[in-house]
């Protein structure tokens, strides 16, 4: 059992949010990774992150021509991970690749542990349809199925829960993770040029603030020439909201020292969790939602 698991307390460590370039050259996109992996140990980090879809470019098009079967010991993008993580004995959180299972595809993120195992597979749950005409335009369900479960990572160095992209916009699953003994979330994701801007540091700080937890998301760089332009800023964000590393669109590795203590801290200054007033809100009052009212 890790020491987090057992309730003996995890030890500081640091990570590493990748925050790759992305083309359309598949096997070009694992060497690439796989050098950031390596350079992102060298110098230093035990738990690394990697972008979503960083084996493909980001388009309904190409996710499943990029797809690959998991569990089939054919996946040349998990093969690589695996046997980082094992050469590395470091952690890998491996943002995402479309993964076909059967007649669907998901949106799909392998968590690796140092003994090369895949430790947790979590599958994209809110996928990302949006319209904003004139502005951005997109479905991941034309090609994408959504999950059905969420994912904690119980590791050597804390708990650790698990959301691709769009996911942040649901504080319920936040929640839902800090309740689960979550210390900091991970989300591999690629906002837009419309949305980036406004919504993805905001939403981070929402979540962190929220639930008192660190919250980490890492996305590809920007490519300005691809169907669809990633936001970029891989950051970090502290349980008291604080930016603790963050980076622009180019790419580059995010490296922060991470001390779980802090979140217990913060929880302690202000137990928001012991102050709820879940007497007067329930979950359940949304789960037959069909929407608001406009
Ligand atoms: O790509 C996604 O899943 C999410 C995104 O850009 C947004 O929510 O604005």
């Amino acid at each position: 059992m890790s020491s987090a698991a057992s309730g003996v307390e995890a030890e500081p460590f640091k990570l590493a949010l990748c925050q790759l370039k992305v083309t359309e050259d598949k096997e070009g996109n694992i060497a690439n990774a796989v050098e950031a992996v390596k350079e992102a140990a060298s110098n230093g980090a035990a738990v690394v992150v990697l972008p979503e879809m960083w084996n493909c470019p980001y388009s309904n098009d190409s996710f499943p021509k990029y797809a690959e079967v998991l569990d089939s010991g054919d996946s040349p993008s998990t093969k690589a991970l695996a046997e980082l993580a094992k050469d590395l004995s470091i952690y890998i959180i491996g943002g995402s690749i479309p993964e076909r299972l059967k007649d669907r595809l998901y949106n799909t993120c392998c968590v690796f542990s140092p003994e090369g195992e895949v430790v947790a597979k979590y599958r994209k749950c809110h996928l990302f349809d949006i319209d904003i005409p004139g502005k951005i335009t997109f479905k991941e369900s034309d090609t994408l199925t959504g999950g059905d479960a969420l994912t904690v990572v119980d590791t050597r160095y804390g708990k650790f829960g698990i959301g691709i992209c769009y996911d942040m916009r649901f504080p319920e699953m936040a929640m839902i993770y800090a309740n689960r003994g979550v210390q900091m979330i991970v989300y591999p994701g690629a906002f837009n040029m419309v949305t980036g801007p406004v919504h993805w540091q905001l939403l981070q700080q929402a979540r962190a603030v929220d639930n008192q937890l660190y919250v980490a998301s890492c996305s590809p760089a920007r490519d300005e020439t691809a169907s669809y332009t990633a936001w970029g800023h891989s950051q970090v964000i502290g349980p008291f909201a604080e930016v603790v590393a963050s980076t622009e669109e180019k790419p580059g590795i995010v490296y922060a020292d991470i001390d779980l203590k802090e979140v217990q801290e913060r929880r302690q200054n202000m137990p928001l969790s012991k102050q709820r007033r879940a007497d007067l809100y329930d979950l359940m009052d949304c789960r037959n939602s069909v929407g608001f009212k406009f």
